[in-house]
Parts: C-alpha cells; sequence; structure tokens
C-alpha cells in the first residue's frame, strides 16, 4: 500500500488528532480561556465606540470611554504575546514526545515488520510530518476551538443591535463556512499525497547514498537525480493543489468579509434612514462586522493547517500502530532462569539445535526440514547463494519464528526464552555490518554490556587488528566515520567481529562476516575466533567450503535442505558434491563457474 493512500476517514483522523493531544487537554482548555478573554476584550471594543459616539453626541467627557479601550488594547496585546509563547512551547513539547515515542516504536518493532518498510518513509514520518502537525496543534486547534465561541458572541451582541442586520450576516456567514469545510478536505487529501511523495523522495535519496560508491561507478548519477526528482516534482504537483485550494478560500473568506460589510452598510443605511437604529447602532454593528472578518480570516489559514495536521497524523499513526516484536513474536518466557545458568564455563556446554525446522516467507519455503545441532567450537555454514544460511541465524535470534519443528538453545525452545536474555547469550555479526559509533572504541564496545572490563586489546589481537589500532593516530579514539566508511571494508568485518567477542555471549553468530577478507586471512580469523571462544558456539556462514577445513563441523545447506553435515575430511570422503565444490576454484575466488548449480543439476539428474 502506498503511504500516501492509507485508509482512513477525515473523522477517524480528527479522532485520532485528539488521542494525540489527549494528555494536553488542561493546557489546551487554559490557553482556550486566555484566547477568550483576549477576544471578549477585543468584542467589548465595538460597544465602547458606541459609548464615545453617545458621549460624543450628548457633550459628555470621552477621558473614561477612551481609558478603558486603552486597557482593553493593552491587555489583548500581552495576552496575544503569551498565548504565542506558551502554544509554541506546548506544541514543541507534544511533537518532541511523539517523535520520541514514534523511535522507540520503531526500533522495537520486529525485524521483519521494520525492514518491509523503506527507511525514507519511516524517517519522514518520524521528521517531516511530525513538524506538519507541530503547527495544527500550536495555533490552529486553540484557535478553531476558540473561533466558534467568539463568533457567536459576536453574533449575540450583534443581535441585541439589530435583528434584521444580523439575518444578511448569518446567510453569508453560512456560505463562507460550507465552502471552508470543502476546501479543508481537499487539501487534507493534497497533502496527505505530497508526504507521501515527499517521503519516498527520501527513500529514493537514501537508497543511493547508501550505494553512492555505486551508484558513481555505474554512471547512474542523473538516472538516481531523476527519479528522486520525479518524486520531488510529484510532491510539489500535490502541494500545488493544497496551495491553490489555499489561497481560493483565503480569497473566498476575504470577498465574503467585504460583501458582508457592504450588504450591512446598505441594510443598515436604510435603517438608520427610516429610523430604526441610530447612527451609534450601525457603527458599532460594522465594528462586529469587522471584527469577525478576522477570526474568519484566520480560519481561512487555520482550516487548511488542521487539514495538514490531519493528513500527518494519519501517516503518523500508521507508524504508531506498527507492531511490536513482542506481540508479533511473543514469548512464553518459561526458563529464562535455566537459560541464565548456562554461561560459558558456567553450567553444560552450550548447544544450539536445529530440530526438523520448516520456514518459509509469505508461504513459499526457504528451509526444509532442517535437523543438526552445533556445539561448542566452529560451526561452519556452507551453501550457495540463496540457500537459507542468513534466515536460518535470524530464526537463533528469533527475528522470526519457525513454521515447524523448533530452534533449541541448550535444549530449549528459544521461543520460550525471553527475548532480551536469549539475545544476551548471542553475539551477531551481519553481513556487511555497518560500525556504530564515532570512534574504534565506540563501535568496538557498542552493545557491550560490561565495556568497563573488556578486554579490548584481547578482542583486537583475536582478529588480528593489534598492529593497525597502535598505528592509528589516535588510537583507539580514532573516528571511524560515518557508517565505518572511513577503514578498509575488511578492517570493518573484523571491529564488528571483535565487538561480537567483547559480548562475552555464549553464541557467537557469523553471517558472512569475514568475506571481504582474502580466503587466507579468513581461514585465519576464523581458527582464531574457534581458539579464542572456547567453550562457545561459533556458527559462521560462508560461501567458501575451502575456508572450512579447520572447522568443527561443517553444515552444507542446499535449497533450503541439510544436505551434510561433518568434518572437512569426512565429507570430502563421503560426500561427492561436497567434493567436488571444495575443490572448485569458484570457493577461492568467488569467479569462474558456479559448482552449486553443477550440484543442482547433478542430483536433479539423479532423481
Ligand atoms: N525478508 C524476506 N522476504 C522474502 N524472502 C526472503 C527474505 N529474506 C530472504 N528471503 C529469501 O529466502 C531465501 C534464503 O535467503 P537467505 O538470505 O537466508 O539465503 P543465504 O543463504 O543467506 O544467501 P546469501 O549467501 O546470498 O546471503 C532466498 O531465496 C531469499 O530470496
Amino acid at each position: 500500500m502506498s503511504p500516501a493512500n492509507e485508509p482512513g476517514r477525515p473523522a477517524g483522523s480528527l479522532r485520532v488528532l485528539w488521542r494525540h493531544v489527549r494528555g494536553m487537554r488542561r493546557f489546551l482548555a487554559v490557553m482556550m480561556v486566555l484566547e477568550l478573554v483576549g477576544d471578549a476584550a477585543a468584542l467589548s471594543q465595538p460597544l465602547i465606540a458606541r459609548w464615545v459616539l453617545d458621549e460624543l453626541k450628548a457633550g459628555g467627557s470621552l477621558v473614561r470611554p477612551l481609558m478603558v479601550l486603552g486597557g482593553l488594547a493593552v491587555i489583548g496585546m500581552a495576552l496575544s504575546g503569551t498565548c504565542t509563547f506558551l502554544l509554541g512551547r506546548g506544541a514543541l513539547r507534544l511533537v518532541t514526545n511523539l517523535r520520541c515515542t514514534l523511535v522507540r516504536r520503531v526500533l522495537s518493532g520486529s525485524v521483519a515488520a521494520v525492514e518491509r518498510r523503506p527507511v525514507g518513509d519511516l524517517l519522514s514520518r518520524i521528521g517531516a510530518d511530525t513538524t506538519l502537525l507541530r503547527d495544527t496543534v500550536g495555533d490552529a486547534l486553540v484557535r478553531s476551538a476558540a473561533t466558534p465561541a467568539v463568533v457567536l458572541a459576536a453574533l449575540a451582541l450583534m443581535g441585541t443591535i439589530d435583528v434584521i442586520m444580523l439575518g444578511v450576516v448569518v446567510g453569508l456567514l453560512a456560505i463562507t463556512a460550507a465552502g471552508e469545510m470543502v476546501a479543508g478536505q481537499r487539501v487534507r487529501e493534497a497533502t496527505e499525497q505530497a508526504q507521501g511523495r515527499l517521503a519516498a523522495m527520501t527513500s529514493s535519496m537514501q537508497r543511493a547514498l547508501i550505494a553512492f560508491r555505486t551508484v558513481k561507478a555505474s554512471g547512474t548519477e542523473r538516472a538516481e537525480s531523476d527519479h528522486a526528482c520525479a518524486e520531488a516534482e510529484a510532491a510539489f504537483r500535490s502541494g500545488r493543489r493544497a496551495v491553490r485550494v489555499e489561497a481560493l478560500l483565503g480569497m473566498l473568506t476575504a470577498f465574503s468579509v467585504d460583501v458582508t460589510f457592504l450588504a450591512v452598510l446598505a441594510v443598515g443605511g436604510a435603517r438608520v434612514v427610516s429610523g430604526a437604529i441610530g447612527v451609534g447602532d450601525l457603527v458599532a454593528f460594522l465594528l462586529y462586522v469587522m471584527f469577525l472578518g478576522e477570526p474568519i480570516d484566520a480560519l481561512a489559514f487555520t482550516i487548511p493547517q488542521i487539514a495538514q495536521g490531519l493528513a500527518a497524523v494519519r501517516r503518523i499513526e500508521a507508524l504508531r500502530s506498527l507492531p511490536a516484536e513482542a506481540e508479533e513474536l511473543p514469548s512464553t518466557a518459561r526458563v529464562t532462569e535455566r537459560a541464565a545458568r548456562n554461561g560459558p564455563g558456567g553450567g553444560p556446554d552450550p548447544e544450539v539445535r536445529f530440530d526438523a525446522v520448516w520456514f518459509g516467507y509469505d508461504g513459499r519455503p526457504v528451509l526444509r526440514d532442517v535437523s543438526f545441532a552445533a556445539r561448542r567450537g566452529l560451526t561452519v555454514l556452507v551453501g550457495p547463494s540463496g540457500a537459507g544460511k542468513t534466515t536460518l541465524l535470524s530464526l537463533i535470534l528469533r527475528f522470526a519464528d519457525v513454521d515447524r519443528g523448533r530452534v533449541l538453545l541448550d535444549a530449549v525452545d528459544v521461543r520460550e526464552l525471553d527475548r532480551d536474555g536469549l539475545r544476551r547469550r548471542l553475539a551477531y555479526v551481519q553481513q556487511e555490518a555497518a560500525l556504530l559509533g564515532e570512534t574504534v572504541r565506540e563501535a568496538m564496545l557498542y552493545g557491550v554490556p560490561s565495556p568497563g572490563r573488556a578486554d579490548v586489546r584481547g578482542a583486537l589481537r583475536a582478529v588480528a587488528l593489534d598492529d593497525w589500532a597502535g598505528s592509528l593516530p589516535r588510537g583507539l579514539d580514532t573516528p571511524v566515520g560515518e557508517r565505518g566508511v572511513a577503514i578498509s571494508g575488511g578492517q570493518r568485518q573484523r571491529l564488528a567481529v571483535a565487538r561480537a567477542l567483547l559480548r562475552g555471549a555464549d553464541v557467537l553468530l557469523l553471517d558472512e562476516a569475514t568475506s571481504q577478507l582474502d580466503a587466507i586471512s579468513e581461514r585465519t580469523l576464523l581458527d582464531s575466533l574457534a581458539r579464542e571462544a572456547r567453550g562457545r558456539v561459533v556458527l559462521a556462514a560462508t560461501h567458501r567450503v575451502s575456508v572450512a577445513a579447520e572447522a568443527d563441523q561443517i553444515v552444507l545447506l542446499i535449497e533450503g535442505g541439510v544436505r551434510a553435515v561433518g568434518r572437512h575430511a569426512a565429507l570430502l570422503r563421503s560426500d561427492p558434491v561436497y567434493r567436488e565444490l571444495a575443490c572448485a576454484p569458484y570457493f577461492e575466488t568467488g569467479a569462474g563457474h558456479d559448482p552449486w548449480r553443477t550440484g543442482r543439476r547433478r542430483r536433479r539428474h539423479a532423481r
């Protein structure tokens, strides 16, 4: 579903908007009272003007009415400044709280739910849409709530002067209000579309910036720019529709105020001539019409503002309703204590076991009846691209849950473990691991439970980065650059592995975490890891069979099923496909013919 087209009705959006501001209802009520007091001061001005005229006519003193008029002007000014400041501050508070809620919501969402959405769209909802909401909450809500009261009070006061002229005003106002309602609806729709397009533009830019080098090397700068600009243009077209309607609305409102003034002048003039009302009455009435012009004009700005806020609130709400990981993948958390007992060197040796596991995405099976156990030492998962290695590791981390079968950690189904407790026992290095942190030290200590006691030097030695770290100009405080781009791909991967080691977890999960090293360095690093990680399970996914030579166990995964499990030498002897694969130059270089295909063809042939 396109972000611009999420379902929902304006009434529903109003309810949702109210839900957002409900926590501020006392504050809004106080603001409304202040606004009304200011408006009451302004409302009394025409009556005082009539008092001035009556005093003039009677030859009385103007000192008192003029002093009252001056006093009211000062009160109105002070109230207006106070309201503007307090409303602005309140709106900022609300939007800041909302942003924090959204940030928490997104980060506590499940991997599947968050990864399904474009990153740019998520960022746009947290940043741009909340900004749009701020304007609505600040001025528009209070004004739109106070304006009807003020208009009604003004109409009541006008009714005390002359009912016929009141009828003229009410008739013309009703037409204006109907126009404003229709316009508000149009602005909301156009704004929502514009925000959706803006989010698409952000996503497009995000994608291009993440793969900036590929974009440059492929010479696709223009194509990428065109793509982002096409979205910006689409946002412009939707925005233009909203602006056009706003301009029309402004014109309609100003025109209707002028027409009302002229109509009252004509009807009132005739009534003065007929002696039904005095000149003072007509002047006071005309001042009320002019007074009404201001809130009605303001409403012409307020309605589009609220319409934009409603559009924003619908997009924000869609993010707020993102299911939390705990709801989507609930844990029964029955055996936390037992899991906690089994630390490294503590209880029995850790073990990860797949027991007849089936799993698929959107009903398409990816893992088929997978069974094997990874115990202390190095288990290498080998298999071609798309065989399901990453998916397998994801199931241990509970980024998703199995469709059938069980994933067990120390004989306990991972779904029965408290999620945080489970993840504390695991350390994971993902493919294309980005470094989180500003400096080498921060990157290494990211997510490390007790950084104070962490043996950073030891971890650097284990991944053969100690000499490199020693040569850095500012040592461990050297900045790594955003996304770790200031260091090489291999160094970035080694640092990520060092971080995983520092977590002191029972199980290390490495997803192609050493793929950017040459085959010899990868093998050396994995061997060193196996030594370093004594007492732990190290489960490493790789394409390269040759690096698995020293592994305690190799699991060969083909098309989502386990083809063979064993040590390198045994598999070489017993499994012809493995033998062929292990000897293929493909695995050393990543080039040449694809033996996985050869293996598949051979199996099909055998069937
Ligand atoms: N989030 C997802 N939604 C739908 N399908 C997915 C998703 N993630 C992976 N797949 C599919 O599942 C299959 C297994 O993917 P997986 O990433 O586990 O393989 P892999 O062995 O790790 O591959 P590689 O070595 O290339 O990383 C692939 O066909 C992939 O297209």
